[in-house]
């Protein structure tokens, strides 16, 4: 029987004892083995004499395991033998859920036991084919005593079909399994060496009983049980189904995670599932969305405004304390850019991201609410990008070409950068010293400090020192960029600002004036190879803002509502606003002047430089926000940061992995 069982706390390394000796741990070894504390459990993998122990916090299930242990003469002898095992079984059932999609699949996993060779599962012939195999790699150690002690160190476990797991076995053999369980046999209690052995249980009941303990102790930790998934099928390379088929939907089955799965038919259906009435969202604990960053922006906006709704916060108005959902979001990369899940996962990878969800990891980040600025009126929630000008333009043609996949944002991207377009705007701020700036070397990372300041001032009262100063920027902009998170991807190393934090409560907003094209083009190698600090060039201007305001400088007579300069003067947004031009004298020395002049005068004074130079007549255009890769039409915004408003499933960013792959400049 089990006599001493000890997964002791969330933080403590898994010790199961039976019988005084250690029986049985499983984690999932390939993908853990990214996390730090088991960079050295990798090597220790490799050593057939040493022993793995794992944190209790780190596994993802438990199954059970009893085995017939073959001899081998030979020392140090591997093999990879199929054994009789005890394995999970899924039941999927499918069900047409018509209030939400007509696709929607609901599976559901349970424990069960069978002695087989091997075991492969086929839940139901109306299903795709999904298997579970398991290969059991045995590293055989010399006995060590005359009663014949034998040791079983490694089982590996795989749930890919067999072509798979052999073409991983033969690229990789570290890599080869997708799980691993340890399973220590062979007693000696003679031998001193053998503290940690045990006798081996082929009763299956004592198994149970071990992995029965270890799941109620797994359950006990704050992990999702339920969970709703949407999946976007046209993201990226338009994989999504194939991700979560492939690599999702076994790891939610090995954790007996129940899923509900949508999978959107047209754009934004995401957030108007989210948002009808008729939707019950109490039976989740978190809501996954695989895509890009657009499709996480419709989730993120579907679940803010349902949670201001039911709270009846005025969601609209841009100074409403907004309330923090209770429902855990996150991401499964399927997109193009996925710049959310690099900066709180820190590479890009589906089964790590998963993995961290099954885990129940959370960071809080923070988000943006898009208000208009003269409507009072919510544009979008953002977690990450915006970009006026040059990227503005860029996402705007992208999306004309949509057919050309990942490389519409290059093409696009390059058509702008020649046309090299200026655009007159004026920009209001609100900067609060001890917020820091973009330029501060401070990288943002797991149980990041700064974040973990910011989170707990946010719930406190701000204190009068708190009070942020709030100044105006004229000037004529390439591009007007703001970064809640860093913005790094597979086409930035260290995105666009590289200091950015998750979760400050703040964004860092880069302003880039008039330079050559030559300039601009160094500046854009900056941001994407990390040549030298994008915040070099003595065009770029960078602030850490917790609030900001735009509006773009256009002709008074310009027929589209809201664009009038005349509005823009009659600022209303911090009553404390001081106005400076400071770093924009020559950007503005062919501006027109328009501070303090009669409507009038304001007028007959654009007239007469429309008619005498046609080029200007372009800067007095407005570019459109591209908002996390979503075109937002009006140009005259208010942006406000709310402190780490989500909490979403992510480890959080390794940044001891950032800087081993080069220095960030400073
Ligand atoms: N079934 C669908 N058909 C067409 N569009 C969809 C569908 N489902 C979602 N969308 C929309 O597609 C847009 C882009 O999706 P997504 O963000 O997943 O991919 P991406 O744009 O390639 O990646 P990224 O945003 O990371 O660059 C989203 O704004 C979303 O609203």
């Amino acid at each position: 029987m089990v006599s001493k069982l000890q997964p002791k706390t969330e933080n403590c390394f898994v010790s199961l004892y039976v019988n005084n000796k250690r029986c049985l741990v499983m984690y999932n070894r390939e993908y853990l083995a990214f996390e730090p504390e088991l960079t050295t459990t990798k090597t220790l993998l490799a050593n057939n004499n040493d022993r793995v122990t794992i944190k209790l916090s780190d596994m993802m299930a438990v199954w059970i395991c009893s085995c017939r242990i073959r001899r081998h003469k030979q020392r140090s002898h591997r093999s990879s033998i199929p054994l009789s095992c005890n394995c999970i079984e899924n039941e999927l059932k499918l069900q047409t859920q018509s209030s939400l999609s007509s696709s929607s699949i609901t599976t559901s996993s349970t424990m069960v036991t069978k002695n087989r060779h091997e075991s492969m599962i086929n839940p139901s012939k109306k299903q795709p084919p999904f298997m579970v195999r398991i290969y059991y790699t045995i590293y055989d150690l010399p006995s060590r005593n005359k009663n014949g002690g034998f040791r079983l160190e490694l089982l590996t476990l795989s749930t890919h079909d067999d072509d798979q797991h052999r073409q991983r076995q033969s690229s990789s053999s570290s890599a080869s399994a997708s799980m691993t369980i340890q399973s220590i046999s062979s007693n000696n209690n003679n031998n001193d060496d053998d503290d940690d052995d045990i006798a081996i249980h082929r009763e299956t009941q004592l198994l149970t009983e071990i992995a029965y303990s270890i799941r109620t102790k797994l359950e006990s930790f704050d992990r999702p049980k339920r969970l709703l998934l949407f999946i976007n099928p046209y993201g990226g390379n338009k994989k999504g189904i194939q991700i979560f088929e492939n690599k999702i939907k076994p790891i939610l089955n090995i954790s007996c995670i129940r899923s509900n799965v949508i999978i959107t038919e047209h754009a934004n259906q995401a957030k108007e599932i989210l948002l009808a009435e008729t939707t019950d969202l109490n039976d989740y604990d978190g809501i996954i969305c695989i895509g890009g960053d657009g499709m996480f922006g419709e989730v993120l906006n579907g679940v803010l405004i349902r949670t201001q709704r039911e709270n009846q916060i005025n969601y609209g108005n841009i100074d409403a304390m907004l309330k923090k959902p209770a429902l855990k979001l996150g991401i499964v990369p399927a997109g193009s850019t996925d710049a959310v899940v690099y900066a709180t996962c820190g590479h890009k990878d589906p089964i790590h991201s998963i993995i961290s969800i099954v885990l129940g990891r959370t960071i809080n980040i923070d988000v943006g609410a898009v208000h208009n600025r003269d409507e009072e009126q919510l544009i979008r929630y953002t977690a990450s990008f915006m970009g006026y000008g040059f990227f503005g333009d860029t996402i705007r043609e992208s999306e004309r070409i949509r057919w050309m996949g990942t490389k519409r944002y290059d093409w696009a991207g390059v058509k702008k950068f020649l046309k090299h377009r200026l655009y007159s705007g004026e920009i209001k701020i609100c900067l609060e010293p001890n917020d820091g700036s973009p330029k501060d070397y401070n990288p943002c990372g797991i149980n990041c400090s700064t974040c973990q300041q910011a989170g707990i001032k946010s719930r406190e009262t701000l204190s009068a020192d708190d009070s942020p100063a709030c100044i105006s920027i004229r000037g004529r902009f390439l591009a007007i960029n703001s970064a809640i998170v860093s913005g790094r991807c597979h086409m930035s190393k260290y995105g666009m600002s590289p200091m950015a934090h998750v979760g400050n409560g703040c964004a860092d907003l880069i302003l880039v004036s008039k330079c050559s094209r030559f300039q601009y083009l160094r500046y854009l190698f900056s941001v994407a190879f990390h040549t030298k600090s994008p915040f070099e060039f003595d065009f770029i201007d960078s602030y850490r803002v917790r609030e900001f305001e735009f509006n773009p400088i256009v002709e008074p007579t310009h027929k589209r509502k809201g664009y009038m300069f005349e509005k823009s003067i009659d600022c209303d947004f911090f009553d404390t606003f001081e106005e400076c031009d400071y770093g924009y004298e020559s950007a503005i020395n062919d501006e027109i002047n328009i501070d303090r002049v009669s409507k009038n005068s304001y007028k007959s004074n654009i007239q007469r430089q429309k008619q005498s130079n046609r080029k200007k007549r372009c800067i007095l255009s407005s570019s459109v926000w591209n908002c996390d890769g979503e075109i937002v039409n009006d140009p005259a915004i208010h942006v406000k940061i709310h402190c780490q408003l989500i909490e979403l499933y992510a480890p959080g960013f390794d940044v001891g992995r950032l800087l081993a792959n080069g220095n960030i400049r400073q």
